[in-house]
């Protein structure tokens, strides 16, 4: 999404605009001020303050060492526990409880999990019609974000380019029947009012969807008036010189931030069961009735899957989605599996070596 920033002072904020809320306001803070994440950067990270506005963010290094896996370190949208250095900058302590965790599966044959963004409550999903609309890649996105605890919603973009939006509303209803579905358009700008009312005070928010099908156009028209938004926030660097930095996570003037960080766009699935289950509803109401618990609802006697393919209550686009995504997901999980426990092995071992090295001295 090119040209999408925002202009705002970043000093007045509340906590609740930051998007505080209940689920962090149960947690212990042991007497820490915190921060919020707004961008992770390889060897810093600028951190939003509550009234304050933006610093330099560094780790301390027992948040380092006791890392067990790289995404238990802070990620855009974490809220840390911080202690203030000087006027620019602020030590990470740790990384409270997240509410949820978006990833993906990396790119690459290692198809690690990479954390994208945490804390994130809803997903727009973006598709334009006609080209562009594809229930198989929706259902994706949806798997991903049940995966998630994410609340998705479906954009059905561009909506001006065709004639009679009916029959891809039919076409989604096949998917689930109480999804969200916003209709858009910003050619005679429908569905962008309805938009806006989903988006409250300290809700934080993403869109994803294919290039092209029009988030930035969609998302500056959701903006409003609000010129050319822009938000940069000033920064020193090493040398005392002043830098501007474009941020990840955007604060609307109207309430509500976005999330707009690279890799959030596509992204292969990192789904778990339950994701699928919820995403998939009729297969798994179905898959209850099968006379084996690990049916894989390919070829064995008494599927009740197989059956309610055959009699048309799922339908075989539904199925072999189903079948493909559960295969995905199946294979994620396990090298994910391995992956971790390798690397808390070797977390484990560099603890150890440690230790030792101060036990010796
Ligand atoms: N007909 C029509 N065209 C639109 C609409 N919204 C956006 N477009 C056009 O679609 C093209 C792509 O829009 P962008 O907003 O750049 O799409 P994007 O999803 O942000 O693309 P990336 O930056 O590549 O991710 C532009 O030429 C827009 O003018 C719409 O509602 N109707
Ligand atoms: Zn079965």
């Amino acid at each position: 999404m090119k040209g999408l920033k925002i202009f705002n002072t970043l000093e007045n904020y509340t906590k609740e605009q930051l998007g505080w809320n209940t689920f962090f306001q149960q947690q212990d803070t042991q007497g820490f001020q915190v921060g919020r994440v707004i961008a992770a950067h390889k060897h810093h990270y600028d951190i939003i303050l509550p009234e304050k506005g933006t610093f330099k963010g560094q780790l301390i290094g027992k948040l380092l060492f006791m890392a067990d896996t790289p995404s238990e370190l802070p990620k855009t949208g974490d809220w840390v526990l911080i202690s203030p250095m000087d006027e620019q900058e602020v030590l990470i302590h740790e990384v409270m409880e997240r509410e949820t965790m978006f990833s993906r599966r990396s790119a690459g044959a290692s198809g690690s999990e990479q954390v994208i963004c945490t804390n994130l409550q809803t997903l727009f999903i973006v598709q334009s019609l006609n080209e562009n609309f594809s229930p198989r890649r929706l259902e994706r996105y949806i798997t991903q974000a049940y995966s998630s605890q994410v609340k998705p919603v479906v954009i059905l973009h561009k909506a001006d380019l065709v004639a009679d939006i009916e029959p891809y509303l039919d076409q989604l209803k096949e998917i689930q029947q109480d999804l969200s579905i916003v209709v858009t358009s910003i050619v005679d700008g429908r569905g962008v009012k309805e938009i806006q009312s989903m988006i409250t005070e300290g809700m934080t928010f993403a869109f994803v969807g294919s290039s092209g099908v029009g988030k930035s156009s969609l998302i500056n028209s959701l903006l409003g008036s609000q010129q050319q938004v822009t938000q940069e926030v000033s920064h020193y660097d090493s040398k005392g010189k002043h830098t501007t930095v474009s941020r990840e996570l955007l604060f609307l003037p109207e309430g509500g931030i976005l999330v707009d960080t690279p890799g959030m766009r596509e992204f292969g699935v990192t789904a778990d069961e339950e994701g699928l289950q919820k995403s998939f509803y009729e297969v798994s109401e179905l898959a209850e009735h099968c006379r084996f618990k690990h049916c894989t609802h390919m070829h064995e006697p008494d599927c009740a899957v197989l059956q309610g393919v055959a009699e048309g209550k799922i339908s075989e686009d539904r199925y072999q989605s189903y079948l493909k995504l559960q295969r995905e997901a199946e294979h994620y999980q396990m090298s994910n599996h391995e992956k971790r426990k390798k690397q808390k092995q070797f977390g484990k071992m560099v603890k150890e070596v440690v230790k030792q090295k101060k036990n010796r001295r």
